[in-house]
């Protein structure tokens, strides 16, 4: 399929985070809003806000991260943040979003952890109002946070479950912090009802994937640490694991440090339930219609191919099994003619 037809696909995406996926246009509006300057060209800024070239690995990766976060402190600029996303994703035909942020990481400028939430969740709903798309949010606990401060913003949003807020997640720096660091605020989560998704594998840590998995957590970013390890991969087939596969993103955090290291093929193999995302629309400066190509282009992957990650992805969303019929049908209406 050539790159038209990819982008007219409906396509539905699992992982991606709001500061890493904001329009430059986006960026300039916020920084506006606090009279930050910026580099009057396009260029210049997008050299600051993508990951560098050179990124060794995930840490470097996410210290770009730094630069958008004093944007994100108020409550207009989270609401306009995640009207842009959505915005983003409706413009390449994506039925379906879930976007993730850190409350934590909007709290300096005085809102609490679930005005933000709020905030954002209010972007989502203006943002459907405008265009054909679904969008709910996720909100993440920090790795390298104390398991107190990751529990307290569980408990504080816990409320706003079911009200565009449709589940949490952990991100952040994993190589110093292996899942079990972060098992407390995990089973917290849990136990206030939150449905998680969880970051592991992006440091050569399959142990962390399987710990997540063993936690009972039904859905894993990244998961890049099982290309090689059968047993694992077993334990997802078997445990019905979902995985999101984040391809652009692996490759600069050197979580795969080459394609034969990226999980797809040996999980497609085994039979998982994969599903296709960004991860981080600007830091990694792609879209998911470029996910697509690369997929085509690398894997050969197919238009059946694709429709099953879709629905695989549609299983896995945390939202009622009527909406979730209805995205389903959508979907095989969208692929119909391309089977
Ligand atoms: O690929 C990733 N792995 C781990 N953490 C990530 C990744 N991408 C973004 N974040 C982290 O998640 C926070 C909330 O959106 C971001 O601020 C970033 O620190
Ligand atoms: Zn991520």
């Amino acid at each position: 399929m050539d790159f038209d037809t990819l982008h007219a696909l409906g396509k539905t995406e699992l992982h991606c985070h709001l500061d890493g996926s904001l329009s430059l246009s986006c960026i300039r509006q916020l920084a506006k809003m606090i009279n930050r300057p910026l580099p009057a060209s396009d260029d210049a800024l997008r050299q600051l806000v993508q990951a560098p070239a050179d990124s060794e690995n995930l840490a470097d990766y996410l210290k770009t991260f730094d630069f958008v976060a004093p944007l994100l402190q108020t409550k207009k600029a989270l609401q306009l943040a995640a009207f842009d996303v959505v915005a983003q994703a409706a413009e390449e035909n994506v039925r379906y979003i879930e976007i993730r942020f850190a409350p934590a990481f909007s709290i300096s400028g005085g809102l609490s952890l679930s005005d933000a939430t709020e905030a954002v969740i209010e972007g989502l709903h203006q943002a459907m109002t405008k265009f054909d798309i679904v969008a709910k949010a996720l909100v993440c606990g920090m790795r390298q946070l104390p398991n107190a401060d990751n529990q307290a913003m569980f408990r504080a949003n816990a409320a706003l479950l079911g009200n565009g807020l449709v589940g949490g997640d952990f991100a952040g720096n994993e190589a110093d912090f292996p899942t079990s660091v972060c098992a407390p605020a995990i089973k917290t989560a849990q136990r206030l009802g939150v449905p998680l998704t969880f970051h592991a594998g992006e440091c050569h840590c399959p142990q962390n994937i399987a710990e997540a998995i063993f936690l009972g957590i039904p859905r894993i970013g990244h998961a890049t640490a099982c290309f090689d390890q059968p047993d694992l991969i077993q334990k997802i087939v078997q445990t019905h694991t979902t995985i999101e596969l984040c391809l652009t993103s692996n490759l600069q955090t050197k979580a795969a440090r080459s394609l034969d290291e990226f999980p797809y093929q040996a999980l497609k193999a085994a039979g998982a339930a994969i599903t296709i995302n960004t991860d981080n629309r600007t830091v990694s400066n792609t879209t998911l219609t470029h996910e697509y190509e690369l997929y085509q282009t690398y894997f050969k992957t197919t238009a059946a191919d694709f429709l099953a990650f879709n629905l695989n992805a549609i299983n896995a969303a945390f939202i009622s099994e009527p909406a979730k019929q209805a995205l389903r049908n959508r979907l095989h209406q969208d692929y119909a003619a391309y089977l």
